[in-house]
């Protein structure tokens, strides 16, 4: 998988050096590369903003660095992947579709990403006509009804959700199976030794006999419970989801 950035601050990027997405990069899994807005200025400022026209507060991201930033990173990306390359360009963005889980199975299957990563105000709402026009996938992402000062973070997170699901970047691919979201529910508690622990207070918390069992259908259907009362309690609307797709076949033909 490839992925390339187009971002003014470059070292916001620099913990997708770090841990599994790292090693991943070192491991050739993931081919990461992170390019400066401002690289695509002419001007002695590297000015990427102007006023916003029709008046109102802040900054909006000029088009035509992000027009050259895009033309460039397509011809790099191409003269790699082949020519007939198109990645999928996401724009994080609050006005843009809830990131989720089944978002981040079907990104881990590109071959190719784009993140372009918004500040000030935002983008000119021409560079998104202007990727269109030329046939460029483009999604908007959102990582939830709150505002962020750019995109950047959201790229981090975006990034660490799709790449862990990238074969081979995780070490045991059964630990992706029974987590949180992988089925659409939440995952059960998670214990470990000691199976009776004496805390600071003195109070002796002991682990689920059931866990204790060896009894592999009895843990399997415990789980499966657990999964499903903690969801109920905690995320509703996963279970009535859940219930829509299950009742709508999902995944049928339409
Ligand atoms: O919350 B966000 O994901 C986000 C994304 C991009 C920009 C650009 C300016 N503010 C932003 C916020």
């Amino acid at each position: 998988m490839r992925i390339d950035v187009i971002t003014i601050f470059p070292e916001y990027l620099a913990p997708l050096e770090l841990s599994l997405i790292g090693k991943a990069r070192r491991d050739g899994l993931v081919d990461l590369r992170i390019h400066q807005l401002r690289d695509f200025t002419h001007d002695r400022h590297r000015t990427v903003d102007d006023t916003p026209l029709g008046g109102g507060a802040g900054m909006v991201m000029k088009p035509e660095p992000w027009a050259e930033a895009f033309a460039a990173v397509l011809a790099d990306g191409r003269a790699a992947l082949g020519e007939d390359a198109s990645p999928l360009v996401i724009f994080p963005n609050p006005a843009g579709e809830p990131f989720a889980q089944a978002t981040a199975q079907d990104w881990s299957t590109r071959p190719w990403l784009v993140f372009a990563c918004g500040r000030y105000e935002g983008i000119d709402e021409r560079v998104y006509e202007h990727l269109a026009d030329a046939g460029i996938e483009v999604a908007l992402a959102s990582l939830g009804d709150y505002v962020l000062n750019g995109g950047e973070v959201a790229v981090l997170a975006i990034t660490e959700a799709v790449v862990r699901l990238v074969p081979g970047v995780v070490g045991n691919a059964a630990s992706l199976v029974e987590e949180s979201h992988s089925d659409g529910l939440l995952e059960y508690p998670l214990y470990t030794r000691p199976a009776a622990w004496t805390g600071p207070d003195g109070t002796v918390r002991e682990v689920p006999e059931v866990l204790l069992s060896g009894n592999h259908a009895r843990i399997a259907a415990w789980r499966a419970e657990q999964s499903l009362a903690r969801t109920a309690e905690r995320r509703p609307d996963l279970i009535s989801c859940r219930e829509g797709a299950q009742q709508h076949g999902a995944g049928d033909a339409p």
